[in-house]
């Protein structure tokens, strides 16, 4: 940081287990990415290459490079992994990761149908030489999962050695945990974090009223996802209570209290009203 202030929420230190930031890439080109890493690289933990664009972007061996020289972990979003997958190449995605050399994986179902036990001997096998990021959730608006649902798998893979297990949002954020409207579904993830411990959850909330939501739950180190890449320094001052959403929900209960009261103390608000 660039200078001290007090009251300012204490964040985890990279790297983290805890409080992490996935920014999605889906295709800034060498210089950009480079241009994100000076700006940004110090406030993001993990890069995902959104849906199929790995496949199709350029430079990929030095972007990842680039990602990793910088300290940050770069992997393929689920989609490409469910390409795989659909066409029975899953033999294949390994070889291809180990030809990228990356450490993390995502192993997702937002598209395809993936038998349960399947997916989880597929994150068991993953997770023997890589960490594994698990996804739950449909990208489809039209299948509904039960809580009941919800916390069976994440539970289940997560005992199956995911890392970390991804509620899914998509790049929208109109699906999965949230409405249509990008609204959370409050129950559903009140049920959820009542049986799964919310620090093994990465929340997929591009809408910044979502991360907004997910801080005030949660506090400056909850785990977001599918960030923006001009998005991640907005995030992290929503994090630490430096963004008037979050403004008041870090400083001393008192004297935010007495903040308040002078400002509905105000004689001109009277007169206004
Ligand atoms: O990156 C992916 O493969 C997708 C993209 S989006 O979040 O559905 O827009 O995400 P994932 O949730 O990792 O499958």
């Amino acid at each position: 940081m660039n200078f001290s202030l007090p009251h300012i929420p204490e964040r985890t230190t990279q790297p983290r287990n805890n409080g992490v930031t996935m920014m999605m890439d889906k295709g800034l080109s060498l210089t950009e990415a480079e241009n994100f890493i000076q700006a940004s690289g110090h406030l993001t933990d993990i890069v995902k290459f959104g849906f199929g664009t790995a496949y199709v972007t350029n430079n990929l061996e030095e972007k990842i490079k680039l990602y990793r020289s910088a300290g940050l972990r770069p992997y393929f979003g689920g989609t490409l992994f469910e390409a795989f997958h659909a066409r029975g190449r899953f033999e294949d995605y390994l070889r291809l990761l180990d030809k990228y050399d990356l450490d993390l994986a995502e192993i997702s179902d937002g598209s395809i149908i993936l038998n349960h036990d399947e997916k989880l001997e597929l994150i068991q096998r993953m997770a023997k030489t890589r960490t594994v990021l698990s996804e739950v959730g449909s990208k489809d608006s039209g299948i509904l999962i039960s809580p009941g649902r919800w916390i069976k798998m994440m539970s289940s893979e997560l005992e199956a050695g995911s890392w970390k297990v991804i509620a899914e949002g998509r790049e929208a954020g109109n699906v999965g945990v949230f409405r249509p409207n990008g609204t959370a579904h409050t129950m559903l993830i009140n049920k959820i974090i009542a049986k799964v411990k919310p620090e093994d959850i990465l929340w997929e909330a591009p809408q910044k009223n979502q991360q907004v939501w997910f801080v005030k739950l949660f506090g400056a180190n909850v785990n977001l996802g599918n960030i923006a890449p001009n998005e991640i320094i907005p995030l992290e001052c929503l994090r630490l209570g430096l963004r008037g959403d979050t403004f008041f929900d870090f400083l001393p209960a008192d004297y935010a209290l007495r903040l308040k009261q002078v400002d509905s103390d105000d004689p001109d608000d009277e007169e206004e009203a």
